[in-house]
């Protein structure tokens, strides 16, 4: 496939790497206007550039980018994947993608991001889903440029404290780029205002701990992560930009889980 990238951070380079490996070609990254000057055979600054001869675009720069982009794309026909799941928390954001992607007959795929069991959410909630709860425990430098640096001292803490409770809608949009996985859960599962989270400063952790259980007519799950974060950024886990290209191989395959 033809990928135009949207961002150059550590999701994106990961995801650059990967998809090279596995036979795709990037052919354009749009960056911010600042940063062209860097690669400027690779990198563009508008959507028609990026969108030019791409098959699929996919998207790893946070909330505002697919905010800024997604329409766009959208709405001119290209599919695209997208790692920034808690800007759909933006109800208005949200009806802008549904209705671009009906313009264009696009879709918009949402990668799984830093969690998993997300298949088994989505089945449960077929059925009666009772309840849904997530925890999103890291490092104290794991929420640096978050809220919580406003709630706690990170880099003196040394006890584990929690510095949001709320729905998955409300850290969703306080925590843009920390609490995509709440909304991945949510989507899957009983929604952004029914899912209930926790997130947590833990000094005693050095991986990025994501927990989910579930209760409803199917039963009872508990599904608990210890993601490793990528090198070049301790807010984001490595498995993030893998279920970045492990979309993509979903979406160039024939048969597919
Ligand atoms: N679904 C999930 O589980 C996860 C999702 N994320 C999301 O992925 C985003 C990216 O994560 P990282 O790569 O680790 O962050 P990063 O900070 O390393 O990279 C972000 C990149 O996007 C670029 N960027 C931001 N806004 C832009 C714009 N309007 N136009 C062009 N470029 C723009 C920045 O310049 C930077 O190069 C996070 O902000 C977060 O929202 C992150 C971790 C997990
Ligand atoms: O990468 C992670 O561990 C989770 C994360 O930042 C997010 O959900 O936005």
């Amino acid at each position: 496939m033809k990928i135009g990238l949207i961002g150059k951070g550590a999701i994106a380079q990961h995801v650059m790497g990967a998809v090279q490996a596995r036979g795709h070609m990037v052919h354009a990254v749009l960056v911010r206007p600042g940063s062209i000057s860097q690669n400027p055979n690779l990198f563009v600054g508008s959507v028609p550039e990026l969108i030019a001869e791409a098959d699929l675009v996919i998207e790893c720069a946070g909330h505002q980018a697919l905010a800024a982009y997604g329409p766009q794309v959208l709405g001119q026909g290209t599919g695209m994947i997208t790692v920034s799941v808690g800007a759909l928390a933006d109800q208005t954001i949200a009806d802008e993608m549904e209705s671009a992607a009906s313009v264009g007959q696009a879709k918009l795929h949402l990668a799984s991001g830093a969690i998993g069991a997300l298949d088994c959410l989505s089945a449960a909630a077929t059925g009666k889903l009772d309840k849904v709860i997530y925890v999103g425990r890291k490092p104290p430098l794991g929420w640096k440029g978050s809220a919580a640096e406003g709630r706690l001292d990170l880099e003196g803490l040394t006890q584990v404290e929690t510095h949001f409770t709320g729905t998955a809608r409300e850290a969703a949009l306080a925590y843009p780029k920390n609490a995509n996985v709440a909304a991945a859960v949510a989507l899957a599962g009983i929604g952004f205002d029914e899912t209930q989270v926790k997130l947590i400063a833990d000094p005693s952790i050095a991986q990025n701990v994501h927990e989910v259980e579930a209760e409803g007519e199917f039963g009872q799950f508990h599904f608990r992560i210890s993601g490793n974060s990528l090198p070049d950024n301790p807010r984001s886990s490595a498995l993030a930009a893998m279920s970045v290209v492990a979309k993509l191989e979903q979406l160039s395959k024939p048969i597919v889980m």
